[in-house]
This record gives C-alpha cells, sequence and structure tokens, in this order.
C-alpha cells in the first residue's frame, strides 16, 4: 500500500466512526479533505480540489494549511455542517491520527454576531416536554417543561424563541415528522441525532449531577423526566464534541411560566417584535427600540421583549431604574460612554474555560472589569442614581473577586501582545522572575550583535561590513565583495553571495546558539505562564458570566431611559393582575417613528372587559389593537411606553391572532390556521389575558364567519373573561354590546364628504356601519367602471338593509316592503309585504303584481309563514347555531 492509499484508507475509517457530515484530517502541515468531503468544501468554501490516487481509483481532495483551518472551519459549521477535526501526533513509532474534537453549529465558538448561539433539546415523555437551551458561548444554560393541553405547541413556541442554531431531537421527538419538519420550517437550526442513552433520565441525571453537583441540582429541582433527559443530553453532547466548552457552563436555570407572561410564537411575529412579518430585523419594535452600546445589551434587550414579566417586584425595580436613568442625562451619556468599552464577557469566559482565549481577549477581560468600577462609581456619585436599584445590579457580582483578577491581568500582560501565544513577548516585565531574567539574557545578547557590526568594523579595519540574521543562515557577518579578502583569518567563509560573502566565527556561533536557547525558553515559559493565567481567568469563569450580565442590564436599562426622552415616552403605572387598563393618548411604538400618529386612549375595566372596533378599511384598527398589546408588553419588560399616561393592570398573557400572512407559502389553509389560532387562544387565554383578535371569521363563508366570530366573543365574554380587542367588519356584531354586560363599541372614525373619504385616526366610542371599502378599492386603483359599479350595488344592498330593519322592528306596517334583489340581472325588486306595489328599483315603471302575490309566486305557498316565523324570532335570545339552522330550514322550504 503506498502511503497515499493509506492515508485515504485511514480517513474514511476516521470518518465512519465519527458520525459527522465532514472530517478534516491534518496531515503534516496541512488539513486534508477527502473523497465526497473534498467535493463538498469544494464546493461549499471554494476550495480548489486534485486527485489523490488510491488503489487505483482516483479520490478527490482539497486541503487548507494548519494555520488558516479555522476560518474554513467556521465557513463550513455556519452552513449547518458538523465538522471533526482529527488531528496528527508524532509518536515513537510515527504518526498517529485521532480525532481531537467536533465541531458544531452549537458549539461553534468563534462567533463574530451579537446574538445567542443556543444548542437546544427537546424531548416528549408522555405528552410532557422537556426543553434544555445552552449557549456555551456565554454558558447561559436554561431548561423548562411544559406540560399542559398544548404542550407541543408550547414546545415549539419556546424553540421559536430561543431560535437554537443546533437542536438535539429526543428518542420521540426524532419519530414525530411533524414536529421536526415545524423545525426545520421555522428556525434555521441544524438537527443533530445524538445518542439515545444520553436523553434516558438515569444516564442523564448522572451527567447533571457531575456538571452541576447534586446540590445546585436539587436546589433547581427538576421534575419532569423529559426536562432532566434534555438538559442531560445537552450536556452529554458537548462534552462529546471535546471542544472544552463544558467547563463556561457553570449554572443551571430554570424556568417556568409563573415568572413570565406568555407570549406565543404567532404573537411575537403578529407583534413584530424581533423581525417584521417580511423577515427583516428594521422595522421590528427590537430595531426601534434598541439604543444598547455593548453586543450582550443588544442580546438582553431582544430576550426582555421575547419574555414579558409577570412580576411585579421585578418591574417596578426595571421601572424605578429607568425613570432614574431619565432624569439623570449627564450621568447616563457618561453610562453609556463608559459602558462602551466593554467586550462581551460572557463570551470572553466560555473562550478562557475552552482554552481558546489569547492574549487579546485576556486583555478584553481585563479592560471589561475596569468598567464595573467605573459605572459604579458613575451611579454613586449621581444623586438620581445613587439609591435606585442601578446599585444593586452592580453589587451583584463579588466585585472583590472581579478586581483581583483584574489585577492580576494587569500585571501580566503585555500592552501589545502578538495574536499567537506561543511567540513570547505576552507577558509584562517583573512578573515572573525567570522570565524577567530570560528577557534581560536576551537583550543584552541582541545588544551584544546589534554592536557588533561597529566593534568588526573598529577591530579589524572592515570597509562594506554589515551583521545580519535570516532563518537559513542564522547571524552572518557580511562584507561586500571589493572588501573581502580583508576579512580576518579566523572569519569562516559559509556563503558566496553575487556582491558580498557571508562569514561566520565561533564567538558569534556562540553568542547564536546563546540566544537561541533563550528565546526557545522564553517562548515556552511565557506559554506556561500564560495558560495558568488563561486558567486562573477559567476558574473565575462564573464571577466574569455575573460580571458581563450586569453590564448588559444596566446598557439596556440606559438604552430603554435613552429611547424614552428621545420619544416623549411616559412611565406606566404597574396595578395588579386582573385590575384594568388605561391609557391616554397612546401611540405605537414603530409607526410612530415614521408617521404623524394621531395618539388614542383605551380604556377597559372589569365593567368594560371586551372591545369591539369596527372602523373603514385602512382606518387604522390593527394599529390601535396591536399599540394596546405592545404598551402592556413594554410596560411588563420594565420600560416606559409611549403614551401621555397608562395605568396597566399586568396581564399573564398576550394572544393575538392576526391575518396570516405566511401561512400560505408552508400549503396550509389560511382558514385552517386561522381556527387553530382561535382554538388555541379560547383555550389558553385567562381571565387575566390580553387577547387581539383580528377580523377573526374572515376567512370562510360570510354566515360561518359571523357565526364563529359571535360564539367566540360570547365564550371570552362569559367564559374566559379576558380583556379583548376584536377589530371586525362584520357590523351586526356591534349589537352584541347590547347583550352583553361587559362588551363595549368603539370605532375609528372617518370623515367623508362630497364622496371623498378622511381617514381621521380617532378611536370613539360606539359602532360604526361603513367600511369604505369601495374608496380603498379606488385607491388602490381597481379601475372605474367596477368602483362605480360596487358602488351601485352597495347602494342598493343598504337600502335593502334600511327596509329590512324597519319591517323585522314594526312587524307589518304599511311601510313594510320585502326587497329581491336578483344576481342574474342585477336588478333590485322591492314589495310591499301588505300588498303595496312592487317595483323595480332600477325601472320607470311600478310593476303590476301586489306585494304577497309576487312572493308566492316566487317562493310558492310557505312565503308568508316563513315571514311570520321570521319575524317573531327573537335575535337576541337565540344562538347564532339556531339561527343558522332555522334560515337554512326557511330556505328549503322557500325552495320547494
Ligand atoms: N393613529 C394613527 N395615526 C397615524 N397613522 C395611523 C394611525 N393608525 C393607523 N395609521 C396608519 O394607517 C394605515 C392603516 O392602518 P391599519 O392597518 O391599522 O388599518 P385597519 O383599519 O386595520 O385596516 P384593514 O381593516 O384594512 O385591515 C397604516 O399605514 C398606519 O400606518
Amino acid at each position: 500500500m503506498t502511503e497515499a492509499e493509506g492515508i485515504v484508507g485511514e480517513f474514511k475509517s476516521l470518518k465512519a466512526d465519527s458520525d459527522t457530515d465532514v472530517l478534516a484530517m491534518q496531515v503534516g502541515d496541512f488539513y486534508e479533505f477527502f473523497d465526497d468531503d473534498a467535493e463538498l468544501v469544494g464546493e461549499e468554501l471554494d476550495l480548489k480540489t486534485s486527485k489523490k490516487s488510491s488503489g487505483g481509483v482516483k479520490y478527490p481532495m482539497a486541503g487548507v494549511p494548519v494555520s488558516e483551518l479555522t476560518p474554513y472551519l467556521k465557513a463550513l459549521v455556519e452552513r449547518g455542517y458538523r465538522v471533526a477535526v482529527a488531528d496528527q501526533r508524532e509518536t515513537e513509532s510515527g504518526h498517529v491520527r485521532e480525532i481531537t474534537r467536533v465541531v458544531t453549529p452549537g458549539t461553534l465558538l468563534d462567533v463574530t454576531d451579537a446574538d445567542a448561539r443556543y444548542v437546544a433539546a427537546v424531548v416528549e415523555d408522555d405528552g410532557v416536554y422537556g426543553l434544555a437551551f445552552a449557549d456555551v458561548t456565554t454558558g447561559q444554560f436554561s431548561v423548562t417543561t411544559v406540560d399542559d393541553e398544548d404542550a407541543r405547541d408550547g414546545a415549539l413556541t419556546e424553540l421559536y424563541r430561543f431560535d437554537p442554531v443546533e437542536v438535539l431531537p429526543g428518542p420521540r421527538v426524532r419519530e414525530d415528522d411533524d414536529l421536526l419538519g415545524t423545525i426545520r420550517d421555522r428556525t434555521s437550526a441544524t438537527l443533530t441525532l445524538h445518542e439515545s442513552s444520553a436523553f434516558a433520565p438515569g444516564q442523564a441525571r448522572h451527567a447533571l449531577t457531575e456538571q452541576f453537583g447534586a446540590a445546585s441540582l436539587e436546589s433547581v429541582d427538576i421534575e419532569a423526566a423529559a426536562t432532566v433527559g434534555a438538559a442531560g443530553a445537552i450536556v452529554d453532547y458537548v462534552e462529546e464534541t471535546g471542544t472544552g466548552l463544558l467547563a463556561s457552563i457553570t449554572r443551571l436555570q430554570r424556568y417556568g411560566d409563573a415568572a413570565f407572561a406568555e407570549l406565543d410564537s404567532t404573537t411575537q411575529r403578529n407583534l413584530e417584535l424581533t423581525e417584521t412579518m417580511q423577515g427583516g430585523v428594521e422595522g421590528s419594535v427590537y430595531s426601534v427600540l434598541d439604543h444598547t452600546v455593548t453586543s450582550p445589551g443588544g442580546r438582553r434587550l431582544k430576550s426582555w421583549l421575547q419574555r414579558p414579566r409577570q412580576s411585579r417586584d421585578t418591574l417596578d425595580e426595571r421601572l424605578a431604574s429607568v425613570d432614574a436613568l431619565t432624569g439623570a442625562a449627564l450621568a447616563r451619556e457618561e453610562l453609556r460612554e463608559v459602558l462602551g468599552d466593554a467586550y462581551d464577557l460572557e463570551r470572553l469566559a466560555s473562550k478562557a474555560t475552552s482554552g481558546s482565549a489569547d492574549a487579546g481577549d485576556l486583555l478584553a477581560v481585563r479592560d471589561t472589569l475596569a468598567v464595573l468600577p467605573a459605572v459604579e462609581e458613575i451611579i454613586g456619585n449621581a444623586p438620581q442614581l445613587s439609591d435606585t436599584p442601578l446599585e444593586a445590579i452592580i453589587e451583584r457580582p463579588d466585585r472583590d473577586r472581579a478586581a483581583k483578577i483584574r489585577d492580576t491581568l494587569d500585571d501580566a500582560l503585555a500592552e501589545d501582545p502578538p495574536k499567537t501565544v506561543q511567540e513570547g513577548g505576552l507577558l509584562t516585565r517583573g512578573y515572573d522572575e525567570e522570565l524577567d531574567e530570560l528577557i534581560e539574557g536576551h537583550e543584552e545578547l541582541e545588544r551584544w550583535f546589534d554592536t557588533l557590526e561597529e566593534r568588526e568594523r573598529r577591530q579589524y579595519d572592515l570597509r562594506h561590513v554589515s551583521v545580519g540574521r535570516n532563518k537559513t543562515d542564522g547571524y552572518y557577518i557580511q562584507i561586500g565583495k571589493s572588501a573581502a579578502d580583508e576579512a580576518p583569518d579566523h572569519y569562516e567563509n559559509v556563503k558566496t553571495l553575487k556582491n558580498s560573502e557571508r562569514f561566520r566565527t565561533d564567538e558569534l556561533a556562540e553568542r547564536e546558539r546563546e540566544i537561541m536557547r533563550i528565546e526557545e525558553r522564553r517562548g515556552e515559559l511565557e506559554y506556561e505562564l500564560f495558560c495558568e493565567l488563561r486558567e486562573q481567568v477559567a476558574d473565575c469563569a462564573e464571577t466574569l458570566q455575573d460580571v458581563g450580565r450586569a453590564l448588559a442590564e444596566v446598557d439596556v436599562l440606559a438604552s430603554l431611559a435613552v429611547h424614552a426622552v428621545e420619544n416623549d415616552w411616559t412611565c406606566p403605572t404597574l396595578a395588579a393582575p386582573g385590575e384594568g387598563i388605561d391609557i391616554e393618548a397612546g401611540r405605537h411604538p414603530v409607526v410612530e417613528q415614521t408617521t404623524d400618529f394621531v395618539p388614542n386612549d383605551l380604556s377597559l375595566s372589569e365593567q368594560r372587559v371586551f372591545l369591539i372596533v369596527t372602523g373603514p378599511n385602512m382606518s387604522g384598527k390593527s394599529t390601535y389593537m396591536r399599540q394596546t398589546a405592545l404598551i402592556v408588553l413594554l410596560a411588563q419588560i420594565g420600560s416606559f411606553v409611549p403614551a401621555r399616561s397608562a395605568r396597566i393592570g399586568l396581564v399573564d398573557g398576550i394572544y393575538t391572532r392576526v391575518g396570516a400572512l405566511d401561512e400560505l407559502a408552508q400549503g396550509r389553509s389560511t382558514f385552517m390556521v386561522e381556527m387553530q389560532e382561535l382554538s388555541k387562544i379560547l383555550h389558553a387565554a385567562t381571565d387575566e389575558s390580553l387577547v387581539i383578535l383580528d377580523e377573526v371569521g374572515r376567512g370562510t363563508a360570510t354566515y360561518d364567519g359571523i357565526s364563529i366570530a359571535w360564539a367566540a366573543t360570547e365564550y371570552l365574554h362569559n367564559e374566559v373573561h379576558a380583556k379583548t380587542l376584536f377589530a371586525t367588519h362584520y357590523h351586526e356584531l356591534t349589537t352584541l354590546a347590547d347583550h352583553l354586560d361587559r362588551v363595549a363599541n368603539v370605532h375609528v372614525a372617518a370623515d367623508e364628504r362630497d364622496g371623498e373619504v378622511t381617514f381621521l385616526r380617532t378611536v370613539r366610542d360606539g359602532p360604526t356601519d361603513r367600511s369604505y371599502g369601495i374608496h380603498v378599492a379606488d385607491l388602490a386603483g381597481v379601475p372605474g367602471p367596477v368602483v362605480d359599479r360596487s358602488n351601485t350595488v352597495l347602494q342598493r344592498l343598504r337600502e335593502e338593509k334600511a327596509i329590512e330593519a324597519k319591517g323585522s322592528g314594526g312587524g307589518g306596517s304599511a311601510e313594510t316592503k320585502q326587497v329581491v334583489f336578483d344576481v342574474g340581472s342585477g336588478q333590485m325588486t322591492t314589495a310591499s309585504a301588505d300588498g303595496g306595489d312592487a317595483a323595480t328599483a332600477d325601472a320607470a315603471d311600478p310593476g303590476e303584481t301586489g306585494g304577497s302575490d309576487l312572493l308566492t309566486e316566487q317562493f310558492g305557498e310557505d312565503a308568508a309563514d316563513v315571514l311570520d316565523e321570521l319575524s317573531a324570532v327573537d335575535i337576541a335570545e337565540t344562538s347564532p347555531i339556531e339561527l343558522m339552522s332555522a334560515v337554512q330550514e326557511w330556505r328549503e322550504r322557500l325552495d320547494d
């Protein structure tokens, strides 16, 4: 077997054992990819491939120099591949190659973007879902259990919220193709099948105990086998990658429903919290609100938005901090300036624990630790900020320990260290005695070489002499050709160049050996000392993470204050759950940025729980409802809100159902999605929730739609008691306010003069019966004849309605008429029910036939009875379903 065959064979066998997508195998100074892997990297990374012969077969081959692997690795992993790296080691019997680490999307440390990078595990056990999320770049590790009726949906919501880069599905989840499909559709995560045994509760609990210790595991108190399985599997997985990342995960956090208000994935999308409906960040609430100056701050703000709080204490504290910061302009700007010097400490801590931090990283740790006392000082010195919860935030981390690490780093690190850690020059003088001696020795020798030229020139009266050093020849004395024969006898000629000769002397060789010995020892020693220093930092990972989190929190609070000041937001007053919501002059946080916004009030109370919002198309109904949801949400992350004043009874969840834009693309029926979402809300909302319904029922036939909207309103009002805003174009629903105590009508006003409609954007009490849909069609450029014809048809339909309305109340007065609209001809025929004239609306001459005769002629003998029954129906007392079946029956009788 040739060496080449051996290598390809070795590559294949290592690959077969590795369970990864790609293997990079070190061969001397290169990492090589062979066969399919070579083709893959060739295509993905534009690497040049060549051929390698093996057993008569030519295999594709691609390679990168050892020192350049990292960017390629990163590019592959960011494209979703799992990559194994096999390193080469020298032993007495030759080379040995073995896989030393596996890099996957969830365990890639060398990331440049600010977003969190979670690896998630999701396990199902008897209908209960356990989820765990670890961000190895920051050490965040959170677990939760979802075990309510819609546990599967809840699990998806969590996955959507964390948006992991890699998901490890548990054994049963792997068989749930539908769930896996949704994860693929809704997140950009790579799915990784980790060994099933790692998810088993026994083994998983063991892994967790090893990682966090029995006591902290007990205090976190995770009971559900599914959650233990998910958390344990992640620990096992991260360990197996061999990247040394596990050490960064120091704390296990369990979060449950109680602390946070429910905000499902649909609602997050509907409210465009972190992304717009179209998918971009620009134009989202986050993009508008974000004035943070550090990437951990930005990350934190995003997670606050996605996870509003229910706990009044936390929120009051945050609000008090934001309030103080709004009133301390100077200190606030100072804080932001100082915070601007902070690096991503959580990530740096992870790099230290995994052993990949270089001297620049440790300097960044030092400089960021110095930010903490600076922040503390600013807060302490500003009368508006001292004695606020901001102080408590800064006091949370172990500041003594943080100061100690900072001092250690300060004493140790050179100010401008080289990028590689093996070169020397990393550490300062005075840090280590032996190192100092070496440095001194080195400098002395350098001086000797620096002055050699001068000495030799003088001593031997040499012309054209110089001293140099290069890799192949080491140190040498060089004399120009013309003067070369003047070289003294003890000069040994080592090289002849075109214009000069190179010489060495015994003394020079001796000094050279000395300087090389010192350089080697200095490199080794510095590296050793540096590793020790890095380990010291790694041992304090938890403190570093705490400092990082505290700084991030101050950054977010200052950012919220900046936004509040710049946009004239107000501090909301928080009230107990279940109390009302009163907003005076509220605005939409995003729309107000680009529009001359008309503020609106809102009042929901125990007596007024359910608002039916009507108004023309495009008048601002959706905006009004969304701004309400956003104001409540902002209050529940501890932010000021866009309003003149706001009193918010805390909610336990915000649920929304608005138009489904993107579901069609996923091949799901719009109406089906609408009903699934409605169903979820009706199940999940409570009397402490806020529900936003935008045009529920629109996706089906009008009668079905009205019936569903009607019944849903009754249910939410009578059974759930959730605070609800319901926008609708079904004006029939506005009558519900007359029959249900706590339902009220509001409408967004529009002004119509001489056929011209002006949107006033003002919300007023009471219903409206106009949609101005045709006006919007006109605005949208629908052809003139269609718009005109729509107006004619509308006019006639309105007449019909007016007449019916009279008839249904008066029960057969002389005015009562029946209208027949013939779709075929577009003609409207009216007839007096008491035997008066019948007329074709458009026709000049009235018809000859009497009303009841006409009815009998058109609809048969039953017509009069049906009419009687119809006028006897008490609409308020009849359920929509009964109404529908009565209408169906009448129609059948009339058709017979
Ligand atoms: N209070 C307001 N002040 C200024 N502009 C507003 C206000 N409310 C809404 N708008 C603007 O009016 C437009 C229509 O608003 P919105 O989509 O809320 O209308 P809608 O009544 O829900 O429409 P439809 O019934 O057709 O769904 C949006 O472009 C929005 O920017």
